[in-house]
């Protein structure tokens, strides 16, 4: 059953406030912020860009209309009505129950309150409070609005129904929920991080290796494996073709040997803390923060794309979370009930920064991206779904005529109008136009679409709900003019006249 939730409160819009409060934004869920930050507007709306940004190039799916967002001076406003709740203060013990025992007094009974702690355990975070079974542990990775991974964890004082209704919320949010079967301090993702971190303090504070080189022998190396595969299974074909039980034989003995400082932390002086600062600002000083997030944005959409490709791992989780912006936009397109002696306007985009070509202007195979897409939201009109699909139904685009009318520029945003020239039994035939927001028109497309037997192979007639949706727009549509252009094929210009060149 769907756990969407409509309205979410984040207490706390710093570095993880923020990026939670863009994924629920960008994911169509109202928002309320809490957080006495005197900039924390302006620091929620660059984190907000950036997340924009990267859903604008990640997606194939068209975006969902956003969120409301809307900041509150006082916690108990912010949760009033909320029916989830995201602390992500910061990671003080007296600081989270003072929060904690806040958003409980003042936000609805049945509302959940997920943690975003790092390292204390549900239990800590629960003491003092009246109903601790409605918290736990939802600890994120930055940056939230692209990583999927989320660490559900629980106390004995949770029922196992709450923390599967945490974890579906999440899941609808396009997260990859992964519940811990026993609370521990850290969870599991920063016991991992951290063991890795300390011995690279090490490294730096023994000069073995810089900042830079630490980072390289990490990024051209294990971590790509890592992306995809994690440890387990990555030694398991370490282990040849004898796998995990060879791979144990051959490197466990080296676990006992000293090449880990394991649990010795150097200690932070001045001087290692002026080492470490000054060896990173060498390695990326030239670059702004907010920079260094665009780099990282992109680069891990490229690495969840190519994963996307595979459907394999965090690609999965997004190709799960594309699945879900698509119904959005179909049912959203079937459920508006438009004027049909006009245009119907069902489908809507903005022209991100990545779509433009060497002219400057939107490249051409996004103007069929735009109408394929508008069709889509077409036949999500007419009752096209999933269902009438699996009966092994389809309606494929067996022609097309694109017109470039303008330069469609970065950030225009487009409404695509659409019209019905015709249909019988196994065809329609359509009309889109491509406008921008003061109407001009960009570029229009003509399509035949035919209805097929996806089983067989063939054309075949359409069924219910189609029938019924295109008899229903019928009568409106065909009092509508026909564009001069429509059927209008390529103007023959021949060959030039050898005598006349
Ligand atoms: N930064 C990271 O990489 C990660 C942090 N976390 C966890 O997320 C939580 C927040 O960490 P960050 O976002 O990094 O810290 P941050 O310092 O960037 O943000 C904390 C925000 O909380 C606000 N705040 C302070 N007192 C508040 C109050 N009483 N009510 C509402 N807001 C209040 C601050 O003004 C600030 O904007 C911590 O529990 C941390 O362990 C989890 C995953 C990763
Ligand atoms: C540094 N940190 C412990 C706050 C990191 C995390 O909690 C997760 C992450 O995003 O690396």
């Amino acid at each position: 059953m769907s756990q969407r939730i409509s309205k979410a409160a984040c207490i706390g819009g710093g570095v993880i406030g923020g990026g939670w409060i863009a994924r629920f934004l960008l994911n169509g869920i109202d928002v309320a912020v809490h957080d006495p930050h005197p900039d924390a507007r302006r620091i929620v709306d660059e984190v907000l860009e950036n997340a924009r940004r990267a859903y604008r190039r990640m997606m194939m799916a068209p975006l969902c209309p956003e969120g409301r967002l809307t900041f509150h001076d006082t916690l108990a406003e912010a949760v009033s009505d909320a029916d989830y709740i995201q602390e992500s203060v910061p990671e003080r013990l007296d600081l989270k129950h003072t929060v904690i025992a806040a958003i409980e007094a003042a936000a609805p009974r049945d509302a959940l309150i997920g943690s975003s702690t790092s390292g204390f355990r549900p239990s800590q975070l629960q003491e003092g409070m009246a109903h601790p079974e409605r918290l736990f542990v939802a600890h994120p990775f930055n940056p939230v609005y692209l990583v999927p991974l989320v660490e559900i964890v629980g106390s004995p004082a949770n029922t196992e129904a709450a923390l599967d209704r945490a974890a579906e919320i999440q899941r609808e949010t396009g997260l990859k929920p992964v519940r811990i079967r026993n609370e521990v301090d850290a969870h599991i993702g920063d016991r991992l991080l951290e063991a890795v971190w300390r011995e690279a303090l090490w490294l730096v504070h023994d000069d073995v290796a810089t900042t830079e080189e630490i980072d390289d022998v990490i990024r051209f190396g294990f971590g790509l494996r890592w992306a995809q595969m994690g440890l387990f299974e990555t030694y398991r074909i370490a282990g040849g073709e004898a796998g995990m039980k060879h791979f144990i034989e051959q490197f466990g003995p080296a676990l006992k040997w000293p090449w880990t400082k394991l649990m010795d932390v150097p200690e932070m002086t001045d001087a290692l803390a002026s080492k470490i600062g000054d060896q990173s600002d060498a390695q990326s000083g030239q670059h702004s923060i907010r920079e260094l997030e665009r780099i990282r944005d992109d680069n891990l959409i490229g690495i969840l794309q190519a994963l996307r490709a595979n459907d394999w791992g965090a690609g999965e989780t997004l190709r799960e979370m594309e699945d879900r912006f698509f119904e959005r936009a179909k049912a959203s397109a079937s459920a508006t009930d438009p004027d049909y002696t006009a245009p119907m306007v069902l489908h809507e985009t903005r022209v991100p920064g990545e779509w433009l070509d060497y002219n400057g202007h939107m490249t051409e195979f996004r103007y069929l991206q735009v109408f394929g897409d508008a069709t889509d939201a077409f036949l999500g009109h007419i009752g096209m779904d999933d269902a009438y699909r699996s009966a092994g139904r389809s309606v494929y685009t067996v022609e097309t005529h694109i017109r470039h009318l303008a330069e469609t520029k970065v950030n225009t945003r487009l409404l695509v109008r659409t019209s019905v020239l015709g249909h019988d039994a196994k065809r329609i035939r359509l009309h889109h136009e491509m406008v921008d927001e003061a109407g001009q028109v960009q570029a229009t497309a003509e399509h035949m679409l035919m209805h097929v037997d996806t089983t067989a192979g063939r054309a075949s007639p359409m069924a219910a709900p189609l029938t019924e949706r295109l008899s229903a727009l019928s009568p409106g549509q065909s009092e509508l003019e026909v564009p001069e252009h429509a059927g209008r094929p390529i103007r023959d210009i021949g060959w030039p006249d050898p005598e006349v060149t």
